[in-house]
């Protein structure tokens, strides 16, 4: 059986759109980025820590369980969610005019296999004025979302050019996945 240990309920719409059965379990892990650990490095360990938990959780001995992890990284900073809304507009100002990356890391680990995929992808977002900013983040759309926004959502209209993939962006890549879970079928045979 496939699980995602996601609470994301856009991680459950990108799985479902692979088209693939699957059940969802919640988890809980710390996201803190160590010491001189890199933006890509950090990612990954995360989206494994939440498989592992994942893992740990169910009682299922031929459990499959994805994890998945999203930040936004502008100049070596790594941008999480924001805490409240001084945090999402500082974010979006930090963003705006500029090109940051979106990594997004996903980890497929049984009792005795662990695969990863890393999908990196580039977001320029338009310049934004104080006006856009603040009325973007009444919206309440940055909250729950890495580096305040949501290209799925009215932050959609922030992003100028994307160079990569859209999925990776919105939190689980849907390729990368699909290519994922592939490796796993294929070791099952
Ligand atoms: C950049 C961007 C991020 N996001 C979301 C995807 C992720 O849900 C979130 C990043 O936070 P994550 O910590 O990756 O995930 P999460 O806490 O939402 O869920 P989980 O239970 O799996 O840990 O930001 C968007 O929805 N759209 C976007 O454009």
């Amino acid at each position: 059986m496939l699980y995602l240990a996601s609470q994301s309920p856009r991680r459950r719409q990108l799985l479902e759109q692979i088209g693939v059965a699957f059940q969802v379990i919640d988890v809980e892990v710390p996201e803190v980025r160590g010491a001189g650990e890199s933006p890509r490095h950090y990612v990954s360990r995360v989206a494994r820590d939440k498989a592992l938990a994942g893992l740990a959780a169910v009682a299922d001995p031929h459990a499959v369980v994805l994890g998945s992890d999203t930040e936004v990284v502008l100049d070596d900073e790594v941008f999480g969610k924001p805490a409240d809304a001084a945090d999402a507009a500082a974010m979006l100002h930090r963003l705006s005019g500029r090109t940051h990356e979106v990594i997004s890391a996903v980890w497929a680990v049984t009792a005795d296999h662990q695969d990863s995929e890393l999908c990196v992808s580039r977001v320029r977002f338009a310049k934004l004025d104080d006006a856009t900013i603040a009325t973007y983040a009444a919206t309440r759309e940055p909250f729950g979302k890495a580096g305040a926004y949501a290209i799925q959502g009215r932050g959609g209209v922030l992003v100028e050019h994307l160079e990569g993939s859209y999925s990776g962006v919105m939190g689980l890549p849907v390729f990368e996945t699909a290519r994922l879970l592939a490796r796993f079928e294929h070791r099952r045979r």
